[in-house]
């Protein structure tokens, strides 16, 4: 490794929430302002299409996505060999924060950043989870996993919500004891130093006992593409027809009505948006990710419905 021990471990941030509560906005507000930090971002998206990756691109710093599983556990590997060539890469790196799948148990990726081969490389600072003031499931036991884990809370979309509710979670956020809680309402509000330079005690990075793991086969995944832009009347009325079986939805749409544009698709609970993409080299077309739950999402109406649209 090409690391310089003598300015000692790279600081590391891991970003964790359930699926769609803001981890990629935050980064992206990160790197963004990161003034003369030199930071790199590694983003792990449940599925096929690095959607994540290519949002962060557009920041002009270094990131890298790991695809197609999840790094608490199926991607362990696949996380290490990242760092070591994030750190081998010659060029200073002052922090690497790392966002993991919204289907990941923080303390398997904690767990992989104290291998032996990594130990003295980096170290891991914070432990930051998100979650969203709006919508959140506190009988989940994935999000209270995420939140047992994490040093410090950041509640987004507090815009969303009213002064009461910001309120209302954090008190709920209190009585988890979790220490410090940063509402962020805007870029300017997030602490950037406090998540990088103080790590807290962590022996050996272990609880203790065997982690639980929540596997990712509790979500499934359909990904969908077309080389041609779609009617964006017939994308509404195919995603209408399973969007309540969804957790997630995402991606990169062209749309036949505004030929010039090109579009970034959200569908987070009950919400859907279209907004601007910022992807740098886009591909032309569309390229979608929809997750759900094993036991709610049908795959194949939902892939017979998108299908349909390729004709209309
Ligand atoms: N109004 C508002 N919207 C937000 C905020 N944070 C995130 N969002 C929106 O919530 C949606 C999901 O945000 P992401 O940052 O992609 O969420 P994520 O946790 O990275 O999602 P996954 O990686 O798919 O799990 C997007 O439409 C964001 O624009 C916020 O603080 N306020």
């Amino acid at each position: 490794m090409n690391h310089d021990a003598a300015a000692g471990p790279v600081p590391v941030m891991l970003v964790t929430g359930v699926l769609g509560s803001g981890k990629t906005t935050l980064i992206n507000h990160i790197l963004h302002g990161s003034g003369g930090r030199s930071l790199a971002a590694i983003v792990n998206d449940f599925g096929a299409v690095n959607i994540d990756e290519a949002v962060l691109s557009a920041s002009g710093r270094s990131v890298i996505g790991l695809k197609n599983g999840c790094i608490c556990c199926s991607l362990q590997g696949d996380l290490l060999r990242t760092l070591r060539t994030v750190l081998s890469h010659g060029s200073r790196i002052d922090g690497i924060v790392i966002e993991a799948s919204g289907v990941s148990d923080p303390r398997g990726i904690a767990e992989a950043l104290y291998d032996p081969i990594l130990k003295d490389a980096v170290r891991l600072d914070s432990v930051v989870t998100v979650v969203d003031a709006e919508e959140h499931d506190v009988s989940d036991g994935l999000w209270r996993a995420q939140l047992d884990a994490a040093d410090f809370v950041v509640l987004s979309k507090a815009d969303r919500v009213t002064d009461k509710d910001v309120l209302g979670v954090r008190a709920l956020l209190r009585a988890m004891r979790k220490k410090t809680v940063f509402v962020i309402r805007e870029a300017a509000d997030i602490p950037i130093d406090i998540f990088f330079g103080n790590p807290p005690e962590r022996p050996d990075g272990r609880e203790g006992g065997t982690p639980r793991r929540f596997a990712d086969s509790r979500f499934v995944h359909l990904e969908w593409s077309s080389e041609t832009p779609v009617s964006f009347s017939a994308f509404q009325g195919a995603v209408q027809t399973f969007a309540a079986q969804l957790a997630r939805g995402k991606g990169f749409l062209s749309i036949r009505e505004r030929p010039d544009e090109r579009f970034m698709f959200q569908l987070v609970g009950t919400r859907a948006s279209l907004s601007p993409s910022t992807q740098p080299d886009p591909t032309p077309g569309v390229q979608l990710v929809f997750i759900g739950r094993e036991e709610q999402f049908d795959i194949e109406r939902a892939k017979a419905a998108l299908d349909a649209i390729r004709f209309a």
